[in-house]
């Protein structure tokens, strides 16, 4: 454990999640190329991302179930070959349907990675170096989205769609041929389920957890607000309702990578350090997305652009900040049912994450046809629409946070009755050492 072995381990999973971000992340900056190369409208295209998107949600808890039967190994090579097999599929694609069948693949194989890797770090690192090492991946990953935006983008103006996505392709290759030479040998921490009747009865135990449950909605709660904005409806409200332009949208969005690569360590030492007051960093995090948000959208007129840095900072720690979901599953779960408790938590936010995207979409066609329907961007995206189509998130979070409290408090009563452990309310804490603090003083 926490060896070099185990370093050489987390530096092989960096590299298949990044590399499994960017196959992820690498359809949406072609959209124009790939408008024109299948000769469909912007709404069909972005079924393609849709679809992506469910096939990797769909599977997360399947995925879990296999991890904990045949091992986290096994699913990250079998994901890098998923997304391999996908990005020929779409560099070869001669129509929109092969091209979905390409993006299936990508989906798939994507769902097997991430939670496959802190899977196999959890079997390498222990004590307070896995949130950390947990966070570092996590941050490591979004570089994968860098990636695809700059030099992806770059190959694809310079050597063209299909040379682009056999390079991408050929990436996973590389993932492939890294993880099966590099990560072998039996894990200091390896166990897997005799079978798969095993396997499922572990899953359904696992779900019944409090602490699962805990996990899952501090997935839910924090990840909504981040990823509708940088994967969908950030860009057209910066570039349109904010009057920024492309170019100045697509650079205020790398400001969510930049985050959480300073914030995700961050709150990897937070957790390691206060394993007891997790929860209440989930909330803190949850209460500053939501007054930045009522910030923004109470603004008279257009917000200023330091107001918007601030919203993009305080949202992007929103992607760290989902991380210590997993990090309940691993505290509140067995090692033998850590890959069906991270598969359970890791839908929480993508589901968050799609309802929210939905009925922001859903909202500003509704207040578009309220007033006359033109549908032209200027005013689709208009700021007023935006202003009320965002409040939506608020109903979702809120129903997450109610949801968390519910777990927190059954997550306590069993860590109460099974390790005889009480946390007291965080305001307690904080009046009790300032008291003491005040006695020593006199
Ligand atoms: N919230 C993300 C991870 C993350 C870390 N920093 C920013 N985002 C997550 O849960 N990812 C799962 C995945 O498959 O990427």
């Amino acid at each position: 454990m926490n060896s070099r072995r185990s370093w050489l381990v987390f530096a092989v999973v960096v590299l298949a999640y990044l590399v499994s971000v960017l196959q992820r992340t690498s359809l949406g900056v072609a959209a124009i190329e790939a408008t024109d190369r299948f000769g469909v409208t912007a709404a069909a295209l972005s079924t393609l991302a849709v679809v992506q998107l469910l096939v990797y949600a769909a599977l997360q808890v399947p995925v879990g179930v296999m991890i904990d039967r045949v091992g986290p190994r096994f699913l990250i090579l079998l994901g890098a070959a998923l997304m391999c097999a996908g990005q020929v599929t779409l560099a070869l694609a001669p129509d929109i349907g092969t091209a979905v069948l390409g993006r299936v693949l990508v989906g798939a194989g994507d769902a097997m990675t991430f939670t496959s890797a802190i899977r196999l770090l959890a079997s390498w690192f222990e004590g307070r170096a896995l949130p950390i090492v947990t966070q570092l991946l996590g941050t490591s990953g979004q570089i994968g989205q860098v990636l695809s935006a700059l030099p992806l983008v770059t190959l694809l103006h310079t050597a063209g769609w299909t040379r682009t996505y056999l390079s991408a392709a050929s990436l996973s290759v590389v993932v492939v041929v890294v993880v099966a030479v590099a990560v072998r040998g039996r894990a200091p921490a390896a166990e897997a389920a005799q079978s798969w009747h095993q396997s499922i009865r572990q899953l359904r135990e696992s779900l019944a957890r409090p602490g699962t449950q805990l996990g899952f909605w501090s997935h839910y709660v924090t990840q909504p607000s981040v990823t509708m904005f940088s994967m969908l409806w950030g860009f057209p409200f910066l570039s349109i309702a904010l009057g920024y332009g492309p170019t100045a949208a697509a650079a205020l969005l790398t400001l969510v990578v930049v985050t959480a690569a300073v914030t995700g360590p961050l709150l990897g030492l937070l957790s390691a350090r206060f394993p007891l007051r997790r929860s209440s960093i989930v909330l803190s995090i949850v209460a500053l997305m939501g007054a930045a948000w009522v910030a923004v959208l109470a603004w008279p007129g257009p917000p200023p652009a330091w107001l918007i840095i601030v919203l993009i900072v305080v949202i992007a720690t929103g992607g760290p900040g989902s991380l210590i979901g997993f990090d309940f599953a691993r505290t509140f779960n067995p090692l033998r049912s850590l890959g069906s408790a991270n598969g359970v938590v890791n839908v929480g936010g993508f589901t968050a994450s799609f309802v929210t995207m939905f009925l922001v979409g859903v909202l500003l066609d509704a207040i578009d046809r309220l007033r006359g329907g033109t549908s032209i961007p200027s005013e689709l995206y208009s700021l007023d629409s935006f202003r009320l189509a965002f409040l939506v998130q608020f109903l979702v979070v809120a129903l997450g946070v109610v949801m968390l409290l519910i777990a927190r408090r059954r997550t306590r009563a069993r860590l109460h009755e099974e390790e005889g452990i009480t946390v007291a309310p965080l305001w307690v804490v904080l009046v009790r050492a300032w008291r003491r603090r005040r006695s020593k003083g006199q």
